[in-house]
């Protein structure tokens, strides 16, 4: 038995019917990393900067590792058709709690269950740098399986829009010419030409301009309308607010809140209100 489970495929639900099949179901998971060269042991909160410095000075390296213990026994279930994002701070757990649904972590303990193989858009996910976007596009989506007959079909509409040809013919430049922004547009253009069971976006749309935000908001709708689970990491309530029927909000690894988006939401913005 494998850490990352596949469960078997769900019908898609008639309105009305019982509640929809589950996508993804994560079960007591704890994910860790595993940091060398790190200084070891505990955390010296202390004396950490002076520890630091001096070390700096006398050119010594930090040895030993350290365990980043990053998700702490979170606990869900996502259904078909559910748009879920996921929130809280900086360092929180959303982008390892992401990679390890996909498959990319292993699990330190606990269980991933999912149906079909899901896919994860981040910003960082890989094309190749040093090749054009429009040949970025027909790799991508051969990477996703689709044959060339309908990579042929999908092509223009990719382009069109990722809108990086609006201000010029950059489709014919490497991507490595891009900006963020105009990268992350492109991968996300590219992912979501297909439908996916379990799409997973990972802050693609805090770097496209508002016009761009908007058409992708609009596409992660009739992806989730297409009967599949949209997970959506983003540190912009209102995309949040736009986009997902379901908040998981995450702090420190712990998942502190699961419910419909205004409930987590507006309890996530108190809690920030009261830190500030
Ligand atoms: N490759 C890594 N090696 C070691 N520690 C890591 C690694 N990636 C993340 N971490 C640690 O795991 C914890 C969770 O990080 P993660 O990136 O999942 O948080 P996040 O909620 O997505 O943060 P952000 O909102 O800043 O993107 C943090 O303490 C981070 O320092």
């Amino acid at each position: 038995m494998t850490d990352q489970q596949t469960l078997p495929p769900a019908e898609p639900t008639a309105p009305g019917a019982a509640p929809a099949p589950p996508t993804v179901i994560v079960d007591d998971l704890h994910v860790t990393y595993r940091v060398h060269g790190a200084g070891g042991g505990k955390v010296d909160r202390g004396g950490g900067a002076t520890a630091a410095l001096a070390r700096i000075l006398t050119r010594r390296r930090a040895t030993g590792a350290r365990t980043v213990h990053a998700v702490r026994g979170v606990g869900f279930t996502a259904h078909r058709g559910e748009a879920i994002g996921l929130i809280g701070s900086n360092g929180s757990g959303k982008s390892t709690l992401l990679r390890a649904i996909a498959g990319l972590l292993p699990p330190a303990s606990g269980h991933v269950y999912t149906a079909g193989r899901p896919s994860l858009l981040g910003v960082n996910a890989a094309l190749m740098n040093d090749l054009t976007g429009e040949r970025n596009v027909i790799l991508g989506c051969l990477a996703m399986g689709m044959t060339p007959e309908q990579v042929r079909e999908k092509y223009d509409g990719i382009l069109e829009f990722s809108g990086i040809n609006d201000k010029g013919d950059f489709g014919s430049l490497p991507m490595r010419t891009y900006s963020s922004g105009m990268s992350a547009r492109l991968r996300f253009a590219i992912a979501a030409a297909r439908s996916h069971d379990v799409l997973m976006v990972d802050e693609a749309l805090a770097t496209g301009d508002a016009a761009f935000r908007k058409r992708s908001e609009a596409r992660i709708r009739e992806l989730r309308e297409k009967a599949g689970t949209v997970f959506l990491v983003s540190h912009s309530n209102k995309s949040i607010r736009d986009t997902c029927d379901r908040v998981l909000w995450l702090e420190r690894g712990e998942l502190v809140m699961d419910g419909p988006t205004d409930e987590v939401v507006t309890a996530y913005q108190e809690f920030n209100d009261k830190e500030k």
